[in-house]
């Protein structure tokens, strides 16, 4: 049970101290992760940690954090070799979290991985478990052959370290089929040196010497003087099982030669625990006592108790068969009864904590496959989710904006709609009043264009034009539409309305019964901005006003008793025959009127004077006109009369004048020279005075004929 514990515990702490780091220079990609000091350190640990102090302050000087995180992977590299385990595990942590902040799984990835292997070293394979399965995570994003044989490296390393050889040979044989059956390099002799332990694990000796040899080649090709004497470690077990003590011894020397040159304890402990052996194989007790003496001491020095308390075990062994003082026999067992209590102490403590972390083992194995997993689904989701989002809000901006359009023009077709509605209202209201204007409205409205052509009418113009709607004058001339010679009247009036602006007058329509219809007139010319000019043209008829006006004229001409003209008409009468005509003038007086008044009384004077003008009017033509001067003075005006009408017509007055109602006498004269009408009546008056005169009263009375008017 012992050698069986004793075996494993060996090859834990070989696979623990021999355990390195990633390749040197395996990869172009992992080129870029390593600092030279990081190669250096592997032959010159000591050496390399007194120059990173100058190099560290240096990158944070310039604030380099990703030179910062390579230099401290050489830290870790450096305090591996001179298995200082604390110092590696902070390095590596420290390394994770600036990869964190860079965002750098490779510089994370190595970080784990150093922190998992001081773990591993320390023995706690709980934690380092969990490390290691952090590195595969974080390495998907980044996949690296070399990287991924590290951590299967560090799997080989565990399960060995858990007595799980077979698992540990599985571990390592993964990796080294990730690296590739050509590919030389450090990592690839690590993975061949655990595949031996495990090899020699599980008693598979041959294997594990073929496979010993192949490492050995594969570390030629790299100076990492470390790995060569835990290489000569494995072959010096192996050496030990076939009975060589002379390579046993040869490996040993080697072992500590290096020891010496890289300063590190344990190796040099290591070394002299293979010459122990030797020493022991070969009979040679006391030398083996010796070398077992000084391991055990150098074990004490680094605190590794199982390491120690082998020794002890072996010292105690040889010592008894060496014959040395029992005082020095007593030493090593009190020693290791002190070291075995807390072995014992520590192997229990340490069993759960095995069991504990094969459990999370376990379950981190499978955690790690789920979280991959989802991993993956989850990326991908998120890639098609943030897709789908992007679709979404640029079509819900693209919607938005659509809409803000629609609502933007629909209000303001909206509004347009209500001015338009407005507007349309307005007109209409207006169209209303206009048309209700223009039915209602007795005088004619036109509205035509400047020819005369008829655009609208209202109901009296249809009316007044005799047709038979308001759509039938559409479009008709109004010179058409008037009787001929009007005509031409409404061409000059429409020119004059165009020319001024206005116009107005009365246009006298003839009718077929005779006489004319009159219009009062009033047309407005208007040019619309962007339309053609159009006429408005009222007209109010006023042909009943016409007459009225002529027949007060005419009243105003006539004398009232007995209807003949008064003198107003001979001013109407010189003005109709001013231009050079002829005209005479015959003057009445009634002779002793005033005596008919006194006898007859007035009224019967008015009967004279109404039957006179009677008697006149019957012996003159047609056009001459009887005037009452006034009185019972009376002038007959005879226009275009020379002096034989003249007489023709004095004659007949004379012939008849006894038919007369009362006795006159009359004197003639014929306008002179284009005298006035006044020159021509003086004449005519002082004629008639001049017979009056020579008649005497006497002869004047008896001419005075009193009858019934
Ligand atoms: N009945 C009537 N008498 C009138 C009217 N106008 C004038 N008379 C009268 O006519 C008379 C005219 O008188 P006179 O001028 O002296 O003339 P006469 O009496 O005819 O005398 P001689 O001319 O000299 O013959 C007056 O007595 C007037 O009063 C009238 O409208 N009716």
């Amino acid at each position: 049970m012992g050698k069986r514990r004793s075996t494993l515990a060996w090859g834990i702490w070989v696979l623990m101290v021999a355990w390195p780091l990633s390749a040197v220079g395996a990869e172009p990609a992992i080129r870029t992760l390593r600092d030279p000091l990081e190669l250096r350190a592997l032959g010159e640990p000591r050496a390399v940690l007194q120059e990173l102090h100058a190099a560290l302050a240096e990158a944070n000087q310039h604030n380099d954090r990703h030179r910062r995180a390579l230099l401290l992977l050489a830290r870790a590299n450096a305090c591996r070799v001179i298995a200082d385990w604390d110092c590696q595990r902070i390095a590596g942590t420290e390394v994770q979290a600036i990869a964190r902040g860079l965002d750098d799984p490779l510089l994370e990835v190595r970080g784990l991985i150093n922190e998992a292997l001081a773990d591993v070293a320390q023995r706690q394979y709980s934690h380092a478990g969990q490390r290691l399965g952090q590195a595969e995570l974080v390495l998907k994003r980044q996949p690296v052959d070399v990287l991924y044989a590290d951590i299967q490296l560090g799997f080989s390393a565990m399960s060995a370290a858990s007595g799980k050889h077979a698992m540990a040979a599985r571990y390592a044989e993964r990796g080294l089929a990730a690296l590739g059956a050509g590919q030389v390099s450090p990592i690839r002799a690590r993975l061949l040196r655990n595949l031996a332990q495990a090899q020699m694990g599980l008693d598979q000796w041959s294997a594990a010497r073929t496979t010993l040899v192949q490492a050995r080649r594969a570390v030629e090709a790299v100076k990492d003087p470390k790995l060569e004497a835990e290489l000569a470690l494995a072959w010096a077990r192996l050496a030990r099982t076939s009975g060589l003590v002379a390579q046993q011894r040869e490996e040993g020397e080697r072992v500590l030669a290096i020891a010496t040159t890289l300063e590190n304890a344990q190796l040099e402990a290591m070394g002299r625990e293979v010459l122990g052996n030797a020493a022991a194989d070969a009979g040679d007790s006391v030398a083996a006592a010796r070398e077992y003496a000084r391991a055990a001491a150098l074990f004490r020095q680094l605190d590794l108790l199982r390491e120690e308390q082998r020794l002890l075990r072996q010292l105690i062994s040889v010592q008894a068969r060496s014959g040395v003082p029992s005082a020095l026999r007593e030493d090593a067992f009190a020693r290791f009864l002190a070291v075995d209590e807390a072995v014992e102490f520590a192997d229990r403590a340490q069993a759960l904590d095995e069991f504990e972390a094969q459990l999370k083992y376990a379950q981190q194995a499978k955690d790690v496959a789920r979280l991959a997993h989802e991993t993956e689904v989850a990326q991908h989701r998120a890639t098609a989710l943030a897709e789908r989002n992007r679709l979404i809000v640029g079509l819900q901006i693209l919607t938005a904006v659509v809409l803000m359009l629609m609502l933007g023009s629909y209000r303001q077709a909206r509004q347009r709609n209500r001015r338009l509605r407005e507007a349309l209202d307005t007109v209409r209201e207006r169209e209303a009043q206009t048309s209700g204007l223009m039915r209602v409205t007795r005088g004619c409205v036109l509205l035509h264009d400047v020819a005369g052509r008829i655009i609208l009418a209202n109901p009296a113009a249809a009316e007044a034009f005799g047709a038979d709607s308001v759509e039938a004058m559409r479009g008709q001339s109004l010179q058409a539409l008037l009787p001929g010679g009007v005509a031409e009247t409404v061409d000059a009036y429409l020119a004059k309305v165009r020319s001024e602006g206005t116009g107005e007058g009365v246009l006298g329509v003839p009718v077929a019964a005779g006489g004319n219809r009159y219009w009062q007139c009033a047309s407005s010319y208007v040019e619309p901005a962007d339309a053609t000019p159009y006429i408005v043209t009222q007209a109010v008829e006023v042909t009943l006003h016409n007459l009225e006006l002529e027949a007060l004229r005419e009243q105003g001409l006539r004398d009232a008793l007995t209807g003949a003209y008064n003198r107003r008409e001979l001013e109407r009468f010189e003005q109709r025959h001013a231009d050079g005509a002829s005209w005479a003038v015959i003057a009445f007086d009634l002779d002793e009127f005033k005596q008919i008044n006194d006898r007859q009384g007035h009224e019967f004077g008015d009967a004279v004077l109404k039957a006179t003008v009677r008697f006149l009017a019957d012996r003159v033509r047609a056009d001459d006109v009887v005037v009452r001067m006034g009185g019972d003075e009376f002038v007959v005006l005879l226009p275009h009369s020379g002096a034989a009408a003249l007489e023709r017509i004095v004659e007949r007055l004379r012939e008849d004048a006894r038919q007369a109602p009362c006795s006159y006498s009359m004197g003639s004269a014929l306008r002179e020279n284009g005298e006035s009408l006044v020159a021509t009546l003086a004449r005519a008056d002082a004629a008639m005075y001049i017979g009056k005169r020579a008649l005497g009263m006497s002869q004047r009375s008896q001419t005075v004929l009193i009858r019934q008017p």
